[in-house]
């Protein structure tokens, strides 16, 4: 089976403040997968994600995401572009003044011509798919770590993007919330065939949700495989940091 590409990176460099951050990175990201980025803190995740979000230019190298090099676009084909995309960050993300449910329709609110009852139909069926019914007329603050992941899971997909990333989804929940917090990133790639990009610290989680494996380390990529692959992987680091996680 050929394996599409969703996002292809060759030779990505990158240098701040004077330092090289990210050196020849390369990797695909195949459609209706689940790939982990892994590193140590530092290593330059969170560098390579703001790259792929259009949030710092490329220097050096080339993206391309859903065949297109995101360089090359102008401005109106690259909002589309991010249309397609869902983002869900470590914190949330959500607007405190602001009801659940309104902070989910926030995204349809501001970038579509939807009427406020499709609109509204739309939230309802995303807070369902989250499981977080109840959750509609409360505001960020009622809710519990768990559920506020939730919620932001459900705003990162209210667009029904094709590609959704990730940004430590996991960061300070309770095994159990984490367990069904993975069983939704599996959903949503299962009935929703989405491809998902996770960065991710949680070893347990990495065993669940990952198709496959892309390790950083100082700014490169020093393996990059399937999960199988990467667990008999003879990489130094690699080894190490599934050998910790034992
Ligand atoms: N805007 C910037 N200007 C200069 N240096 C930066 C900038 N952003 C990040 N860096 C540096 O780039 C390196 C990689 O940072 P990055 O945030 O990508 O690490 P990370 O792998 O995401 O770490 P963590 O797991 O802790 O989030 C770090 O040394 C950081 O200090």
């Amino acid at each position: 089976m050929t394996l599409r590409e969703i996002i292809k990176i060759k030779s990505l460099s990158a240098s701040l403040g004077g330092r090289n951050i990210l050196s020849d990175i390369s990797f695909n990201v195949y459609d209706k997968e689940i790939t982990v980025i892994l590193g140590r803190s530092g290593a330059g995740k969170s560098v390579l994600l703001k790259h792929l979000l259009g949030l710092m230019d490329i220097q050096e190298g080339e993206v391309v995401i859903f065949g297109k090099d995101i360089a090359e676009m102008q401005e109106e084909e690259q909002k589309r572009l991010y249309f397609q995309m869902g983002v869900f960050y470590q914190n949330g993300g959500l607007l405190n003044a602001l009801t659940v449910g309104e902070n989910i329709a926030l995204p349809l609110e501001q970038n579509s011509n939807l009427s406020h009852e499709l609109i509204d139909h739309i939230v309802w069926s995303k807070l369902k798919l989250v499981n977080l019914l109840n959750a509609y007329y409360l505001y960020p603050s009622q809710l519990s770590g768990g559920m506020l992941k939730r919620a932001a899971l459900a705003r990162a997909i209210v667009m029904d993007p094709l590609l959704l990333f990730c940004d430590e989804p996991g960061a300070g929940l309770d095994p159990i919330s984490l367990v069904s917090l993975d069983k939704l990133i599996l959903n949503l790639r299962e009935q929703l065939g989405m491809s998902i990009v996770v960065v991710t610290h949680e070893v347990s989680s990495i065993f669940r949700i990952a198709d496959r494996i892309v390790f950083i380390d100082s700014g490169q990529v020093v393996f990059q495989g399937t999960l199988e692959e990467a667990l008999q992987a003879q990489n130094k680091q690699v080894k190490n940091y599934f050998d910790t996680a034992k």
